[in-house]
């Protein structure tokens, strides 16, 4: 998803470095101590947020943990800002930066859970590298989760989540939830999950949601 450039959002994440790393270099260390009020707290990450309707919505109803949501685009992050100025969530982050160089930006071992929502899929076999679930995107998300940590995908594309599935699984990866359609599991599972913003627009045109839990067993 490529979006419009918004002259605004630019503008909103110049305005506010304490709230938005944008696009820091890989080769310097993000001190997130000082960018959180409390770093004790159990620490999760979206990558690919766009514009950021999950993460948003998660770091509101738990004021007891932080987050970062990392996007690509300057404008969604200028989007995703605009969300945590107007609902005062301390607790959010945002990097703006390409998920490639995800392990020089977190400590190893520093995050409880890694989410990606509805990632581009990059249906090509040229473009698999790009995947982020390809086993190099694997392999940092290793890097920087606790041993207990894990990862949760959500995807409406059935190539990538057949993908997704085989290369964690390739990676040497446990699963503990797996639903070919999301939205029709328990009342439990369905009250619990957050929409994204592209998992509204799919659902709402019919499309099974997919979705995954998974760890890298004990290290
Ligand atoms: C299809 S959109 C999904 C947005 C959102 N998660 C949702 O479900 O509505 C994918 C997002 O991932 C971002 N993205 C893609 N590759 C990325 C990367 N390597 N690093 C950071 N963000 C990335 C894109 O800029 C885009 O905003």
């Amino acid at each position: 998803m490529r979006l419009r450039n918004k002259p605004w959002a630019v503008k909103l994440v110049g305005e506010h470095p304490e709230s938005v790393l944008d696009r820091p270099d890989p080769a310097s260390k993000i001190d997130w101590s000082k960018r959180f009020t409390d770093i004790s707290r159990p620490l999760e990450i979206e990558v690919g947020s766009g514009k950021g309707r999950f993460i948003t919505t998660l770091a509101e109803q738990h004021p007891e943990k932080n987050f970062v949501a990392v996007e690509l685009q300057i404008t969604a992050a200028g989007i995703i800002l605009r969300t945590k100025l107007e609902k005062k969530l301390d607790n959010l982050q945002i990097l703006c930066a390409d998920a490639a160089n995800l392990d020089s930006f977190f400590s190893p071992h520093s995050a409880e859970t890694i989410y990606l929502n509805f990632s581009d899929p990059w249906p090509k076999s040229r473009h698999e590298k790009r995947r982020l679930t390809y086993k190099t995107f694997l392999a940092k998300y290793q890097a920087i989760l606790a041993p207990h940590g894990h990862l949760e995908f959500k995807t409406d594309n059935a190539g990538l989540y057949a993908y997704s599935v085989l290369s964690m699984n390739n990676f040497g990866m446990h699963f503990d939830f797996v639903s070919v359609d999301l939205h029709h599991e328990n009342d439990e599972i369905v009250t619990r999950n957050i929409e994204t913003e592209y998992e509204h627009k799919f659902a709402a045109k019919g499309n099974p949601i997919y979705a995954l839990h998974a760890d890298f067993g004990v290290k």
